[in-house]
């Protein structure tokens, strides 16, 4: 679904990706982490095709922005880390409007908005303005958003932030079940812990560069070794990178 090889993208003179390889197959939860500024969001910007990559190729379903934009836009959905919503329109109303704008119209979007809205729990507030819902209920109406279309690959800049317990479970049900569709999901988070809970592979950014890509046994061996610690995992890996710029990927 998602295949990087040495993608390089730097902002006027600061190298904020540096030469990114990775690979997300279908069917498949995809964990990317960092600490802050490791170079996230402006990976997950080149995958959207907000960002252009300088070096290096992106391959989203086998295709390029340049020559497949729409083609893989029309398959994509993308939560940012900061959505923008319209306080001034009805939960339903946004859904219908984000309808048209795909082309999905009347009694179809009228029926998807209402089964999303069941699902994350937020039908009784279908006709409430967005501007009274709660973080967790934006975020959960974001990502209803998202998933309108029936998009194959969701991503996700950083889902579970801002959420309660309960919320954040209906949120981490919700990408099991697309995963187990055979769709796939290409998140980040700043948490080994909910990239244990969700992702079948893990990748670790650090200051633009992958200095971990392992499947979750992997991970949890180490973390095992580590006497349970998740964070001193993370800070052991983000730490030998800054002691070897020039390190490759840890080998599993
Ligand atoms: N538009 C920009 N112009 C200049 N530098 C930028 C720009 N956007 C990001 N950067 C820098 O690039 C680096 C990577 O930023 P990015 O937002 O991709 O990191 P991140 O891993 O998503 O961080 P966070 O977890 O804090 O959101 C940071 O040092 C950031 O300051």
């Amino acid at each position: 679904m998602i295949r990087l090889e040495g993608v390089v993208k730097s902002y006027q003179n600061f190298v904020a990706v540096n030469g990114l390889t990775l690979h997300v197959p279908p069917g498949s939860v995809f964990g990317f982490l960092g600490p802050n500024g490791a170079g996230k969001t402006t990976t997950i910007r080149m995958l959207t095709g907000i960002l252009e990559p300088d070096e290096g190729s992106l391959l989203v379903f086998g295709k390029t922005y340049r020559k497949n934009r729409n083609d893989i836009l029309n398959r994509l959905g993308y939560v940012p880390d900061r959505p923008f919503l319209y306080g001034k329109l009805t939960a339903m109303e946004l859904l219908r409007f984000l309808g048209s704008l795909r082309k999905i119209q009347g009694a179809e979007v009228q029926r998807r908005a209402m089964d999303l809205l069941d699902q994350f729990n937020l039908a009784d507030f279908a006709n409430q303005l967005i501007e009274r819902y709660s973080h967790g209920m934006r975020q959960k109406l974001v990502l209803a958003s998202a998933l309108l279309h029936d998009p194959d690959l969701l991503i996700v800049d950083e889902p579970m932030v801002g959420l309660d317990p309960r919320a954040a479970k209906q949120v981490k049900e919700l990408i099991l079940q697309f995963a187990r569709q055979g769709k796939s999901v290409f998140m980040s988070t700043h948490t080994l812990e909910v990239a244990a809970q969700l992702c079948h592979q893990v990748g670790i950014i650090h200051k633009g560069k992958l200095v971990a890509d392992e499947s979750i046994p992997n991970l949890t061996k180490r973390i095992e070794a580590n006497d349970g610690d998740l964070e001193a995992v993370f800070m052991a890996l983000t730490k030998d990178l800054e002691r070897d710029q020039d390190r490759e990927v840890v080998p599993f």
